[in-house]
């Protein structure tokens, strides 16, 4: 994950003004050993002058950047294009449907090897087309902040799902910083906010005043996917569908769309890895043995079906005081029978990548350690479900563990992921309402109901989830990756009937039908029927004091 930190303040010589100037310069030093964990590749200082006003206001605009290069050739940052444009891009872009590569070729006349970093690639496409006509027609999950020195505005956003932190700190009309992190001192931190995803912002730095364009979808109701002359900004996907059932089509078709559609999005992530040749064999999958990542683990591994390579389970499971048990957790226990589940299909026997099964076993006395760490990182979130979520996340990715190679084959301990692509099943619930409260709302208003409360939770996944998990994940030079999340698949699924989410069965309620109708149809039997709980409660890092039983999740945490 690269790092972004930005800075605009006014040059005067004003007590006051210097010392906000101190301020911010402070925060950005402080920050500046945190962001480099996030982007250990490279990192560099723009500082430069403009001039804010027509009565002589100079403004001062500090860009500060880190990379975790993941595409080749290794980009640094921040980027500046020959007449002063800048730009800080934490992200990647994928190439659906060819349209990067024709970009690419038709802006360099055919040669592409020029920009064959996406970074790169942006900047030219920013600078020729403009902010929002290239947000419309790129797919990939990001955060920027990019500097147009003719027009004089700066930009800022964060992809349209939110898959990428981004905070922003405007505490004065005239100063403004943006950061993927906030500050850990407590003072600095005051008035940094995480910014909303659906919006783009462009600040005019003549006027200092702000400009919010927002995603919105097609008022006809069909997806205008390109289109070079777009002024708004339109979601590349519809708005939840409120049909019941498929008239149409069948529901073997259907299984079959959702197979190759997230086959593709899942290709997208793992093929676009820029490995240094040490690492070139390994990919990694956030393990819980539920049914989300089995299946991304199992089309992880089509995907790599002739590559030599390992593709590492990686699962997380905490020694919790309040509860007892060791790391024998639930998620460890369906982790296990899950890559048993996997080694056997018949699919994968023939398939040169094999999965290693990672145990990453976190003592009662690391959490304590680490704790104060993972509060400043998920900041602004704050709460004990924050926290424990976050917790998890964070020795997730630091991906020390135990690796077993296969069930009966010696442990090697100490064992560390050179993988630096995390794939992560976050999203499926969302989209095919796998969350018991979904089951309640279906019972309590039947499908109309459900479709509210599924909007509900995908319209705030960047401000749950994704913000935070981001923070703390990239905190050990680490990117999540989530094929559930991308454009294509999310517009598949966002159009996929309610019957095929959530379903009555025997006595019960079953949600994620369409997924357990693709798992049965794999092979995968027992994940299919499995029931898996959340990550602070499979892993068991939520309330790990003895006697924290009954604090409330949403309670701020200290
Ligand atoms: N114990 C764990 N160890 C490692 N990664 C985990 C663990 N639990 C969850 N994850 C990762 O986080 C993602 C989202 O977790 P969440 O708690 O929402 O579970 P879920 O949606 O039920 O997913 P799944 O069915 O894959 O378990 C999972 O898909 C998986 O990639
Ligand atoms: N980690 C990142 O955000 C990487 C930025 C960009 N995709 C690159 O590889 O250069």
């Amino acid at each position: 994950m690269c790092g972004i930190f930005f800075s605009l303040i006014p040059k005067s010589k004003s007590a006051l003004i210097a010392r906000e100037l101190d301020k911010y310069t402070l925060v950005r030093l402080q920050l500046e050993e945190t962001l480099k964990r996030r982007g250990p590749d490279c990192f560099n200082t723009v500082v430069c002058d403009v001039k804010t006003n027509d009565e002589g206001g100079i403004g001062q605009l500090t860009f500060f950047s880190t990379v975790l290069s993941m595409r080749d050739p290794l980009t640094p940052q921040p980027l500046q294009s020959q007449e002063g444009r800048i730009l800080q891009f934490n992200g990647e872009l994928y190439d659906v449907v060819g349209q990067l590569e024709e970009y690419r070729s038709g802006l360099l006349g055919g040669d592409t090897s020029v920009s064959k970093n996406d970074t790169a690639l942006l900047s030219q496409l920013f600078n020729r087309f403009g902010v929002l006509e290239t947000l419309q027609s790129v797919r990939g999950e990001y955060a920027f902040v990019y500097y147009d020195s003719l027009s004089k505005c700066l930009w800022w956003a964060r992809d349209c799902i939110g898959r990428r932190s981004l905070l922003v700190n405007r505490c004065r009309k005239d100063c403004i910083a943006l950061s993927s992190l906030a500050p850990t001192h407590a003072t600095f931190r005051g008035n940094w906010r995480e910014v909303p995803a659906g919006e783009v912002y462009k600040l005019d730095l003549h006027t200092m005043g702000i400009e919010v364009v927002k995603w919105s979808y097609e008022p006809s109701g069909s997806l205008v996917l390109y289109s070079y002359f777009l002024e708004l900004t339109r979601y590349p996907y519809l708005p939840i569908c409120h049909d019941v059932s498929f008239y149409q089509l069948s529901y073997d078709t259907v299984v079959g769309e959702l197979s190759s559609t997230l086959l593709a999005a899942v290709r997208r992530r793992v093929l676009a890895i820029h490995h240094a040749p040490s690492t070139a064999d390994t990919y990694a999958i956030l393990f819980s043995g539920g049914i989300d990542c089995t299946l991304l683990a199992y089309l992880t591994a089509i995907c790599l079906r002739d590559h030599t390579a390992h593709v590492d389970l990686l699962n997380v499971a905490f020694e919790n005081p309040r509860i007892g048990g060791g790391y024998n957790t639930p998620d460890r226990i369906l982790g296990r029978q899950s890559w048993q589940e996997l080694r056997s299909l018949p699919a994968l026997q023939s398939s040169q990548c094999d999965f290693r099964f990672v145990e990453i076993n976190v003592p009662y006395t690391q959490v304590l350690e680490h704790k104060s760490r993972v509060q400043d990182l998920m900041f602004p979130k704050d709460s004990v479900m924050d926290f424990s979520i976050a917790l998890a996340f964070f020795f997730a990715a630091r991906g020390l563990g135990t690796m077993f190679a296969s069930p009966d084959a010696d442990p090697a301990e100490e064992y560390s992921t050179t993988s630096r692509v995390l794939i992560s099943g976050l999203g499926a619930d969302e989209l095919f309402a796998g969350y018991t409260r979904h089951g309640t709302s279906f019972a309590r208003g039947g499908y109309e109901t459900l479709a509210d409360e599924l909007t509900l939770d995908f319209g705030r996944l960047h401000e749950r989830n994704l913000g935070r998990d981001d923070r703390v994940g990239a905190d050990w030079g680490k990117e999540f990756r989530y094929p559930y999340l991308d454009e294509e698949f999310v517009h598949f699924a966002l159009q996929c009937p309610l019957d095929s989410k959530m379903r009555v069965r025997g006595n019960g309620i079953e949600g994620k039908w369409l997924l357990r109708q693709l798992a049965r149809y794999i092979g995968l039997r027992h994940v299919a029927e499995e029931k898996k709980r959340a990550i602070q409660f499979g892993a068991r890092s939520a309330k790990m004091e003895v006697g924290q039983g009954k604090i409330k999740g949403t309670a701020k945490f200290v």
